[in-house]
């Protein structure tokens, strides 16, 4: 039996469809009366465990699943040491530079050296501006990064943008996008490579399902 790591959160029900799709049913975890987190596929060949989009990549990493559904921008952000095998297109948003609508701040070529910045992806923003060669201090936050600039605690923010409707209510402008992020397929490295539990076949089926929604 192989085991998937499942992310809770907005990746959760195409997670579970994409899942579905390929004969594993794991739909016990959108019941809201349910707060297991460890459920068996009816088929017997594969358990589901229900763990934060973050946690994902760290069950696979360390081969606790052999499976797992993560966004892109987790990826970047941690490069835990999985395999990357399916862009399954959907949880689409960016990582931005975002700065309030007011400054005159329009690029990031506009930032002066020493700016804060406020972010909860503190490596991506990091390496974004290392490459810029702009110093600049991140001020590492855990949610709520639009406040940053509100509160004054730093000038721009690096944070998640899908709509942009929360910068927009927020008074802010996305300035420069560091990268775009989509959910992943990843898989345990050695798993992957001695086919455990015969995954290859579930990962050929998903394969097969981004070329037929295309
Ligand atoms: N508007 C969005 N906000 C956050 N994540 C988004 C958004 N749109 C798509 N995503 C994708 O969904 C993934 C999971 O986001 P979600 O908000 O469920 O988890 P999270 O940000 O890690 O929250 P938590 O800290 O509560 O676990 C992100 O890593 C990203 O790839
Ligand atoms: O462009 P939008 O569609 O408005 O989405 C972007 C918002 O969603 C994310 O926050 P999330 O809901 O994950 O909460 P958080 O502030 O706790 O990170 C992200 O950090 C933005 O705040």
């Amino acid at each position: 039996m192989i085991t998937v790591a499942i992310p809770k959160g907005g990746l959760l029900k195409d997670s579970i469809r994409l899942l579905q799709s390929v004969g594993l049913d794991f739909r016990a975890f959108l019941d809201s009366g349910t707060r297991q987190l460890q459920i068996i596929d009816a088929s017997g060949r594969a358990k589901g465990l229900l763990v934060r989009a973050q946690d994902v990549p760290v069950y696979v990493d360390y081969g606790q699943a052999q499976l797992g559904i993560v966004g892109y921008d987790v990826l970047r952000e941690k490069k835990p040491n999985v395999a990357h095998l399916v862009d399954l297109k959907f949880g689409y948003c960016r990582l931005s530079v975002a700065v309030k609508e007011s400054s005159s701040y329009r690029s990031s070529l506009d930032l002066p050296a020493q700016i804060r910045i406020a972010s909860k992806y503190v490596n991506s923003a990091r390496d974004y501006f290392q490459n810029l060669d702009l110093p600049v201090e991140i001020i590492p936050l855990s949610g709520s990064v639009e406040l940053g600039p509100i509160t004054g605690i730093s000038e721009a923010i690096v944070d998640i943008v899908s709509t942009g409707r929360t910068l927009k209510e927020n008074g802010l402008i996305e300035i420069e996008t560091l990268y775009e992020s989509t959910a992943r397929l990843i898989a345990h490295p050695l798993s992957y490579r001695l086919n455990t539990g015969n995954m290859g076949d579930f990962i050929s089926k998903m394969r097969q399902e981004m070329v037929v929604s295309i």
